[in-house]
Formats: C-alpha cells, structure tokens, sequence
C-alpha cells in the first residue's frame, strides 16, 4: 500500500479529545446494557474497546457514531454535542465494519462515488476521491467489479475506504479484522495507522487482543455494561505485575525434586506437569537465574528456560473470569 496520509489523514495535529463520552447509558427495555462509561479518545490517537459479549462494545460504538440515542449522559465529537446535533456530528465520523455496509449489487467505484455525492462533492470531485481512495487500498484494478464479487479482504478495504470518504475525523471501526487472514489484517491496520498519523481518532472494537496490543494508545475493558480497566497496554499489563517462567526439564524423572527445589526457593505459585515446572513471579529473568543455578547445584538437567511477559489477553482473562465467578 502507498504510504501517503494526505489520501486518508483529517489535517488534524493537535492532541485534543475528538471524542468526549461522559456518564453513558443505555437501556433496552429492563436491560441495562450501559451503566454509565466515560472515556475520550484524543485525536492522532487509537483506542480500543475491549470486552466478552455482550458486554455494551456495539451499543459504545452506535451511539457514538449517532446510529443509536442513549438513554442518559453525553457524547461529543469535535466539540458537538452529538445526541443533540447528531447530524452535525455525524459529518465528522467515519463508521466502518459490522454495522457498515456496501452495496453489494454495485461495483467498488460506484460504491464510493456515490457515498462521496452524498457527503456533498460533486460529480468530477467525487470521481477523483474514488479513484484516489481505490488506488490507496489496491482496488484500482477491480474497480469496476460488482463487490459481489469481492473476496473478504478486499470488501473491508472497501468498507474502510467508504468511512474515509469524507476524511473523517472520527473513525469508528466495529471489529474492522474480523475473519480476515493475516495479510488482510496487517494491511488493514497499516491503512488505519495512517488514517492516525493524519491527526484522526480511531475508536474500535476486536476480538484480537495482540492487535489491540500493537495499535491501541489506549484500553478500555467492558464487562456487563461497565468499564472494568482502562489504561495503556503497558499499564494494564503492569497491573498483572507477574511474569511467566517455564523450566523444562531433560529428564521425567527430576520433576518432583525440581518442583520442591522451585518451592524452598520460595515461590510457590508453581505448577508441575510431566517435564515443565512452570513459575508465575516478578522480575522473571533474575527468577529464572535462581532457579537454574539451585537445579544445577542438584544436578538437574535443563533443556530450555524461558519468561514470559505478561501478555493484554493475561489481563483480559483475569479481569474478565473474576468478575464471571
Ligand atoms: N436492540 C436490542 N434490544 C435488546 N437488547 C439488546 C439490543 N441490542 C443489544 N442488546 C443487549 O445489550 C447488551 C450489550 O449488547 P452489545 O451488542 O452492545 O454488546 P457487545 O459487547 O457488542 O457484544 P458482541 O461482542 O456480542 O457484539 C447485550 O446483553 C445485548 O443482548
């Protein structure tokens, strides 16, 4: 993909909130699906919303975008209110993903030209903003194609090239990488990470917390309609605080002797299974130093050693499962 922010960028620079929720709720009937959340999300800046189902990221992402009214508190997008002005909002977003759809019947450039017509260009502005878009997102080729015709892949590039038509500078991705491969989702994120670096506020939702890891500024967990954390990836993970070690062993037969070796050290958060003593501490790599030098001084072979970190999914489960029991 062509590296150029001035394709998708909003001529945003500053490091204001784009996005201002405040005390949001929402109920269906006698559901609670939102108890009150708040969060912003500044401009140049991604944040992702986080979450099992069910836990209100839909109902978050809808009324944001103004597809939905919430029953109570505010929402702001660039300084409009946008319960109250949600036309004038609504100008400002792009919404791509789930809830977001292309017409099916008609090709990649009419899809495009028409959404461009109707956020205002006219005819030759509107041609040349598709074409421009098409290009960005490897569509050039097939442009004339019905989208019926698309792979997955290429129907998202085209979803996320509709919300950018009018260079947004609110971004609203509704789990934009769901059932793409690999590839797919690593092109999608380079196009979001530029439409970022253009000065926009990118507000999504997904299922794949390694992907949330690696473009999220910020975190926001829900759970039952509730924000449950909220931080930077390094911070929640630092809220975790314990590293992962994991000796294994060259022989079955030492495994008894290495686990109570591991427990006279004095941790004793430890698990045994087969060759593998497994370790959860602080500071794992002056842990697994200690436990190498007292299994050597007892004549325990090592085959491998390792710490891990902790990881956004290590969060996201401990928040998430105590909560559920
Ligand atoms: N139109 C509706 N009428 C009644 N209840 C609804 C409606 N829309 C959502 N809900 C309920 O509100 C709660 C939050 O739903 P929402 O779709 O926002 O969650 P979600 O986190 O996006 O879940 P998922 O990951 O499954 O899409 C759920 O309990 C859901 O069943």
């Amino acid at each position: 993909m062509r590296a150029d922010t001035s394709t998708l960028g909003s001529g945003l620079g500053t490091t204001t909130n784009s996005v201002v929720v405040r005390e949001l709720t929402k109920e269906y009937g006698d559901h609670v699906a939102l108890r009150g959340i708040d969060f912003d999300v500044p401009a140049g800046s991604v944040l992702a919303l986080l979450g099992p189902n069910g836990a209100g990221k839909t109902s978050t992402v809808r009324i944001v975008s103004t597809l939905l009214r919430p029953t109570g508190g505010s929402v702001s997008i660039s300084g409009i209110d946008a319960v109250r002005r949600p036309h004038d909002a609504r100008c400002r977003i792009g919404l791509s993903g789930q809830s977001a759809a292309v017409d099916e019947l008609q090709s990649g450039s009419e899809n495009l030209i028409m959404i461009a017509r109707l956020v205002g260009f006219g005819r030759t502005e509107a041609k040349s903003r598709a074409a421009e878009l098409l290009e960005r997102f490897d569509l050039g080729a097939d442009r004339h194609r019905r989208v019926s015709t698309y792979s997955g892949g290429m129907r998202r590039r085209l979803d996320l090239a509709c919300a950018l038509v009018s260079r947004p500078e609110v971004l609203l991705l509704d789990e934009p990488t769901a059932g793409l491969d690999p590839a797919g989702r690593s092109e999608l994120w380079s196009a979001v990470t530029e439409v970022v670096d253009g000065g926009a506020a990118v507000m999504l939702t997904t299922q794949y917390l390694e992907e949330a890891d690696q473009i999220a500024d910020a975190v926001v967990v829900l759970d039952h309609g509730e924000i449950v954390a909220r931080g930077s990836p390094a911070e929640l993970k630092r809220t975790i605080g314990t590293d992962t070690v994991q000796v294994i062993l060259e022989t079955v037969d030492d495994i008894d002797l290495a686990a109570d070796t591991v427990r006279e050290l004095g941790y004793d958060a430890v698990s045994v299974h087969t060759d593998t003593v497994t370790v959860a501490a602080e500071s794992g790599g002056r842990v697994v130093a200690r436990i190498l030098s007292e299994l050597a001084g007892r004549h325990i072979t090592v085959v491998s050693a390792s710490v891990k970190a902790p990881t956004l999914e290590d969060v996201y489960v401990r928040l998430t499962d105590r909560r559920q029991t």
